[in-house]
């Protein structure tokens, strides 16, 4: 039997839970927020779509009772405020510290064994935030951001080689934010072909660009930040833990020399399987990427520094 809960039932937590769902990832679901009813109100909802879409997952909404959340395998964190438009994930780090802190305490009252996946933002800095917080082993703590950010790569690489979406191959690391995303297009392909091949300079340009202010774009059209596909990415990660698939997947973990870092929590392709990150992959970067990674790990030093700052560390 697994058991899976997610905190923070909003746009993303919400999605996130009905992926869960109706793909049946789960055994049992947990949906957790503060506000009263709002849970139970959307776990009922997704209940009556059931014999819909025919999945039998059981599932159940609370109000803030972390005991219904007990001896989960895989907690995702939602739980936040989403960035406004002209806003950057950053300058969301002073509300969203305090949140990110108290819920993973709550957790591992409960459920001491479960994997977490970090999704409120600036992720990057909330992941390290909560695995220097709770001295967890970095197998047990990570961020989703990277799975989100390659999907938007390889849709705006599909839109641009007019091709099935499913048929490119594209991966992006580095941190989850507007400047500090690295999508690696020397090695993104289409059916082993390399998109540089396919796709003029300036095509290839454009797409690294909209990827990296993918969610800015999101943001500008919806008045607040994208939930489907992070609500996805987020059940894709669940996933690969709880069916131990042992899928590449770009993950914010913590790194201990890899790609030449330490003491920070940043993007990298990991093995997820049911230990959670179970392998860092060290892939061959260019000169450019290397460089573009080492710049993206000091934005998010610069970041993470800010919680001494305002005292969440
Ligand atoms: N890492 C990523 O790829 C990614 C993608 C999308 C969104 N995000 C981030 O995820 C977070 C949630 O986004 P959203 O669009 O769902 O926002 P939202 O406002 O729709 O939902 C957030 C929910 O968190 C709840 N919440 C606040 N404090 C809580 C607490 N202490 N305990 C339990 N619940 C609490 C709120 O009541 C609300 O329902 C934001 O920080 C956003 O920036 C990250
Ligand atoms: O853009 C945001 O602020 C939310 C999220 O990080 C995203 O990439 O959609």
């Amino acid at each position: 039997m697994s058991k899976v809960t997610v905190v923070g039932a909003g746009n993303v937590g919400a999605t996130c839970a009905n992926v869960i769902a109706t793909r049946e990832i789960a055994d049992e679901l947990v949906l957790l927020d503060i506000k009263e009813g709002v849970s139970e109100g959307k776990m009922l909802d997704i209940f009556q779509t059931a014999t819909l879409m025919d999945f039998d997952t059981k599932l159940t909404g609370v109000t803030n009772d972390y005991a219904a959340t007990a001896n989960s395998d895989v907690v995702v964190v939602t739980s936040g405020m989403p960035r406004k438009p002209g806003m950057t994930r950053e300058e969301l780090i002073g509300v969203n510290a305090g949140i990110v802190a108290s819920v993973v305490g709550n957790i591992l009252k409960y459920s001491p064994k479960a994997i977490i996946v970090m999704i409120s933002n600036p992720m990057d800095t909330m992941t390290y935030l909560a695995l220097k917080k709770t001295g967890l082993p970095k197998n047990q703590l990570f961020g989703m951001g990277g799975a989100l950010d390659s999907a938007r790569f390889k849709c705006y690489l599909s839109k641009a080689l007019n091709a099935n979406s499913n048929e490119i191959e594209g991966m992006v690391i580095g941190g989850h934010g507007d400047t500090t995303m690295i999508p690696l297009y020397s090695k993104a392909s289409y059916k082993g072909m390399p998109v540089t091949e396919l796709l003029s300079k300036e095509e290839v340009e454009k797409v690294v660009a909209d990827t990296m202010v993918g969610g800015a774009t999101l943001t500008k059209l919806l008045g607040t930040s994208a939930w489907y596909a992070p609500g996805a990415a987020g059940a894709y990660v669940v996933e690969s833990i709880i069916r131990d698939q042992k899928k590449v997947v770009p993950c914010c973990a913590y790194l201990e020399g890899e790609y030449g870092q330490q003491d920070i929590c940043i993007g990298v392709p990991v093995v997820l399987g049911k230990n959670g990150v179970e392998k860092v992959l060290e892939l061959n970067l260019n000169a450019d990427e290397k460089a573009l990674f080492e710049k993206s790990a000091e934005a998010v030093r610069k970041t993470n520094a800010i919680l001494k700052e305002i005292k969440a560390l």
